[in-house]
């Protein structure tokens, strides 16, 4: 399970450590760049002069090089300032989405996932699913993007309605010898317009460099931001998030909260990271026994109960 964030007091300690260490990586960048300027210039001045000035330029030349064999302190590149946000989706009338009297298994031998579910999404959703491990998070959501098709029962959709669906296998299948710009391009080819693409992935915080290297020399966490940007290109009315934290560090989570947040759409959150939740979710469901419960509290409240349950 992925650990949960919700202390602000550990983030808040994250953060100054990491500003902490970053000042004393940086002051010792300078530093040495300093060093090495000096001893260069030295070098290039007095090399070629008297035998006495010449070795002490030898002497140098040594000393920079075990400086450079030694490692030299990397320039801190802090990540672009990232600053999602999904575009205006246009409205769609209520019922959005209904899903009637489902019920799932996967196999007709294996045990239902859900039986009867019954529920409506609209653009007001703004929902955090929960619930045990294997309980069938993601299945809900493969079943409303229409990825599954129910056992039983209907889920029946507005016609107009576009659902854009984030999990961690879209980034499995990038064509890692393209790069963002040309996977973008290829995704969206009525859209020709590279600018347009550009703002796009620069939005997720994608450099020039790192929207047109191969896919292959982007992070984990780079390629995540391909797929938010693939998925914020699309304008989705619903977003089905299924763990979209994974890989990202802490500012790009808030980053993606503050995105959702300021979304006009609707969303169904599925996440072990309860600082996400409680920043997003205005309900929270909980999935289980082949059902979907919505809980009374909020997800601290729930993880009051989930803790309870651990220490009985
Ligand atoms: N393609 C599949 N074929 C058969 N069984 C599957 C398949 N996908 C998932 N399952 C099973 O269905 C159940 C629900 O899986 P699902 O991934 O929806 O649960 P989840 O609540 O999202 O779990 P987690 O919190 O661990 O991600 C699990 O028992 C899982 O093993």
């Amino acid at each position: 399970m992925t650990q949960c964030l919700c202390c602000q007091g550990n983030y808040d300690a994250y953060v100054k450590t990491r500003s902490e260490l970053e000042e004393h990586q940086m002051k010792r960048y300078n530093w040495e760049k300093d060093q090495m300027q000096h001893m260069k210039d030295y070098i290039a001045r007095f090399g070629h002069g008297s035998a006495k000035l010449a070795r002490q330029a030898q002497s140098k030349e040594k000393v920079l090089a075990k400086m450079v064999a030694g490692g030299l302190a990397e320039k801190v590149v802090s990540d672009k300032l990232v600053q999602f946000s999904f575009p205006d989706c246009g409205s769609v009338p209520p019922p959005v989405i209904m899903v009637q009297n489902v019920s799932f298994r996967y196999q007709p031998d294996k045990p239902l996932i859900y039986r009867n579910i019954d529920f409506g999404v609209d653009l007001e959703t703004r929902v955090a699913l929960v619930g045990p491990n294997g309980a069938g998070k993601s299945t809900l959501l493969k079943l409303i993007d229409g990825e599954l098709v129910p056992t039983d029962g209907v889920i029946r959709k507005h016609a107009h309605v576009r659902v854009g669906r984030y999990h961690q296998h879209l980034k499995d299948h990038l064509d890692l010898s393209q790069s963002a710009l040309q996977y973008m391009l290829s995704c969206y080819p009525e859209d020709k317009d590279e600018e347009d693409m550009r703002r796009s992935l620069g939005m997720y915080g994608l450099t020039g460099k790192q929207q047109i290297c191969p896919i292959r020399n982007l992070s984990d966490g780079q390629r995540c931001r391909v797929i938010f940007a693939w998925l914020a290109f699309r304008r989705p009315h619903l977003l089905l998030m299924d763990e979209p934290t994974n890989h990202l560090d802490m500012e790009t989570i808030d980053a993606l909260a503050s995105a959702i947040n300021g979304f006009e759409g609707g969303i169904i959150l599925v996440s072990h990271d309860f600082r996400l939740i409680r920043q997003v979710a205005r309900e929270i469901w909980v999935c289980e026994k082949q059902g979907i419960h919505p809980w009374k509290g909020d997800i601290l409240d729930y993880k009051a109960k989930l803790k309870k349950k651990i220490d009985k």
